[in-house]
């Protein structure tokens, strides 16, 4: 198991900046998770890790050794990549043991090692099958046992569930999260997906156009995202933004803010000045909906405060509940309603934004500010 440092790792392709000073430190044992959009470089820097990529500058030090020039054979990381890269013409047995037979490791101990492996992954009965005849989540576990077998100092996972069906990637999203329980080896995982990132993630990794937005556990990325960026990219459906500007008239204790729907209480230790532009960020599951007056619930008393009336836009059922689209003033929003929701367009309903599960952000560089 290693610890793995990435000190000001940058990369180019051709004059193209791809990732611009990237600082990661990767405690031994951890489950990290980088998640981005397409093309912010998560897999880049995977592969250099790897050494699959060359570094154009800074290091990749693994247990205190600098390895950016380690052929990616000396390194001892083992790759699970989207596309499964298994040998056609093997068997899932030749398959996973091909990796020790080059090593030259006894027959006996090949055995045992995919013996252990093909019971932790539910492989025993298909050994002697090649690759076409399995289906795309027993070839992902194969590709999982080849990696195993190896028993790298970290296992790196190039979006390893993306080309699995939703139900299928569900389930073995909870196998490498088992996994990664029974074995603890270090592990970087790059994925596009935010439930996979939540999910499987000790520390979530967000990244955007070759930097790193924010480091921290899933609940620090959900409950204080440091940016527009990471409020934006986590969660589903997405936080929702209203531009709002502090009111120029501030009342004593807490000011209040006109946004493009209800006015909402800023907590002082803010610093807002009047006229000041702000950003505010609530998820669609903290804004709490309700039937508009008289047979109002829920939000009675709580005016001034954030709530107010919408319009009702759309209505997305899910079976455990419903996304419920709005539109205050002009801009439609999202609230996430859990259990029944009948409205239809056009209905008047009340939005209430609790104040404890707002977001601020500077409305010029997208910081957080609470
Ligand atoms: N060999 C290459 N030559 C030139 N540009 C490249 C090369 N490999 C990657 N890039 C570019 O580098 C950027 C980052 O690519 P990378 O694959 O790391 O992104 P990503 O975040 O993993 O995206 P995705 O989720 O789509 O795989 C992209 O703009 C890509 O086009």
């Amino acid at each position: 198991m290693a610890e793995i440092d990435i000190r000001h790792v940058r990369k180019s392709f051709q004059n193209l900046e791809i990732l611009k000073a990237v600082d990661l430190s990767i405690r031994t044992g951890e489950f990290i998770v980088l998640v981005g959009p397409s093309g912010c470089g998560k897999s880049t820097l995977l592969r250099m890790i790897a050494g699959l990529e060359e570094v154009t500058a800074g290091d990749i030090v693994i247990d205190g050794k600098r390895i950016n020039d380690l052929a990616p054979r000396d390194r001892n990381l083992a790759m699970v990549f989207q596309s499964y890269a298994l040998y056609p013409h093997m068997t899932v047995a030749g398959n996973m043991s091909y990796s020790l037979r080059l090593r030259k490791f006894a027959q006996d101990r090949i055995a045992a090692a995919i013996g252990e492996a093909s019971r932790v992954l539910g492989l025993t009965a298909l050994m002697e099958r090649r690759p076409r005849a399995l289906s795309g989540g027993q070839r992902q576990r194969v590709a999982m046992g080849r990696a195993i077998v190896r028993e790298p100092q970290a296992f790196l996972w190039d979006e390893p569930l993306s080309n699995l069906d939703a139900r299928l990637r569900e389930q073995m999203r909870a196998e490498i999260k088992k996994l990664h329980r029974r074995l603890g080896t270090t592990s970087i995982y790059v994925t596009h997906d935010q439930i996979e990132a939540m999910t499987l993630a000790d520390r979530i990794v967000a990244m955007d156009a070759g930097t790193i937005q924010q480091i921290g556990t899933p609940a620090d990325l959900y409950d204080r995202p440091a940016n527009l960026f990471v409020a934006g990219f986590i969660g589903s459906p997405a936080m929702n933004f209203l531009h709002a500007r502090m009111a120029s008239e501030t009342p004593t204790r807490s000011a209040l803010i006109l946004a493009d729907g209800p006015r909402m209480t800023v907590p002082e230790t803010l610093g807002l000045q009047a006229g000041q532009a702000v950003i505010v960020g609530i998820r669609p599951e903290h804004i709490v909906v309700g039937d508009a007056a008289p047979r109002q619930t829920g939000v009675a008393g709580k005016t001034g405060t954030g709530a107010g009336e919408a319009i009702v836009d759309l209505v997305e059922p899910t079976g455990m509940g419903a996304i419920v689209h709005f539109r205050l003033d002009t801009v439609v929003h999202k609230a996430y309603h859990l259990g029944r929701a009948d409205w239809k367009a056009g209905d008047h309903i009340t939005v209430h934004f609790p104040t404890e599960r707002l977001h601020f952000f500077g409305a010029t560089d997208g910081r957080r500010l609470n």
